[in-house]
């Protein structure tokens, strides 16, 4: 059972937009003057759960706050640009840290690609939540995610602040993307087709448990089709946008999404969703970060659950899933190290 029980997603979340709020939460945003961020901002700003915007960027979070900030909701949206102290004072009581600043794919490249420079933009950020807001439940957006996260990680450990409870990499696009190409395959409503997806964010470290969904017997060239096209949903977007960049408006509803559920289950009802966190399941093989659903609480990853029965097939899709991830995680650990 990943998401509300049968009923729609999309129907919860309005719910939860429209009531009044539990708790008020402030959520900060880096790298929102970009192409996610603004989207993100937005449907930020219409969750009512969130009190408090600081919007974040190396440029145009000022110009975005002010727009943003016209939208009629009880929130207080400040916008934040490096000078005068920005950060310190964006992070500064933030409950929520969400990271999508670094630079997005062009056609041709992988997700591994944008290492070398959203590493250290990362890396950056990451001091300073450990600075500025060591107990904020972090969100990572940034790609290579299965780099990226275990980089926060290790910054925060360096800082003696890491609580591996309030660190999630961001995959539910992954979710949304499966949950509606098998509604196109089934002639369903995506919102009927909660599909788990576990692994990492990149290619064939992504695995869409199919097994598991309301369609089991979706097989042969049918499963390799929808499969792929969930694994490579991305290099799709970034196909058509032919050099603009990645998917940002799904992205930005996927991480709002997140949040969403993070600011339900603090509030006291637990949600269960698939991210990528420090987890037990497969620690044993050297594999520190894995995603799969997790039952979110007042302290973060609350309970990472197992994978379950698994299909032939998704068992040799996760084998070739670990082989990748273990290299991306060592990857983000190694480049901590060496540039501290
Ligand atoms: N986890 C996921 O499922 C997805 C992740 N992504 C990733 O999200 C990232 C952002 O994508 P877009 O928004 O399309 O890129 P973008 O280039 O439109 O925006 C990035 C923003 O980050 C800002 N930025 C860069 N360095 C910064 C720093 N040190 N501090 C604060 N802000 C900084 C830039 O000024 C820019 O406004 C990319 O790495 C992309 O690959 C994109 C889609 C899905
Ligand atoms: O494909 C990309 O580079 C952006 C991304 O992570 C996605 O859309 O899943």
């Amino acid at each position: 059972m990943v998401l509300i029980a049968r009923s729609s997603f999309f129907n919860a979340q309005r719910r939860a937009f429209s009531s009044s709020a539990a708790t008020a939460y402030k959520v900060a945003v880096l790298g929102a003057a970009g192409g996610i961020g603004q989207p993100l901002s937005l449907l930020l700003k219409l969750n009512d759960k969130v009190t408090d915007l600081a919007l974040y960027d190396l440029r145009g979070a000022p110009g975005v706050a002010a727009d943003v900030s016209h939208v009629p909701a009880n929130s207080t949206v400040t916008g934040y640009l490096p000078a005068d102290g920005g950060l310190e004072k964006a992070l500064t009581g933030a409950d929520v840290v969400v990271i999508p600043a670094g630079i997005p794919r062009k056609p041709g490249m992988t997700r591994d690609d944008l290492f070398n420079t959203n590493a250290s933009i990362v890396r950056d950020l990451a001091k300073a939540v450990g600075d500025y807001a060591p107990k904020a439940f972090t969100l990572i957006i940034s790609n290579p995610v299965n780099s990226t996260v275990p980089i926060v990680s290790e910054v925060l450990k360096s800082k003696g602040v890491y609580d591996p409870k309030r660190l999630f990499g961001v995959t539910t696009l992954d979710v949304l993307r499966a949950s509606r190409f098998i509604s196109q395959v089934k002639g369903t409503k995506p919102e009927d087709e909660p599909v788990t997806v576990v692994g990492g964010h990149s290619g064939v470290t992504i695995v869409p448990l199919i097994s598991q969904s309301n369609h089991p017997d979706i097989s042969g060239e049918t499963l390799d089709a929808l499969t792929n096209r969930i694994q490579f949903g991305g290099d799709e977007v970034v196909k058509a946008k032919d050099g603009a960049g990645s998917a940002t408006l799904s992205m930005a509803q996927a991480a709002a999404r997140f949040t969403n559920s993070l600011l339900t289950s603090l509030s006291g009802t637990p949600v269960t969703e698939p991210t990528f966190v420090d987890s037990p399941l497969f620690k044993s093989e050297g594999i520190e970060f894995f995603a799969s659903k997790v039952t979110l609480g007042p302290s973060g990853a609350e309970t990472i659950h197992e994978l379950g029965a698994v299909s032939e097939y998704e068992e040799k899709l996760i084998e070739a899933c670990k082989v990748d991830l273990k290299k991306n995680i060592a990857k983000g650990v190694a480049f901590v190290e060496q540039n501290p």
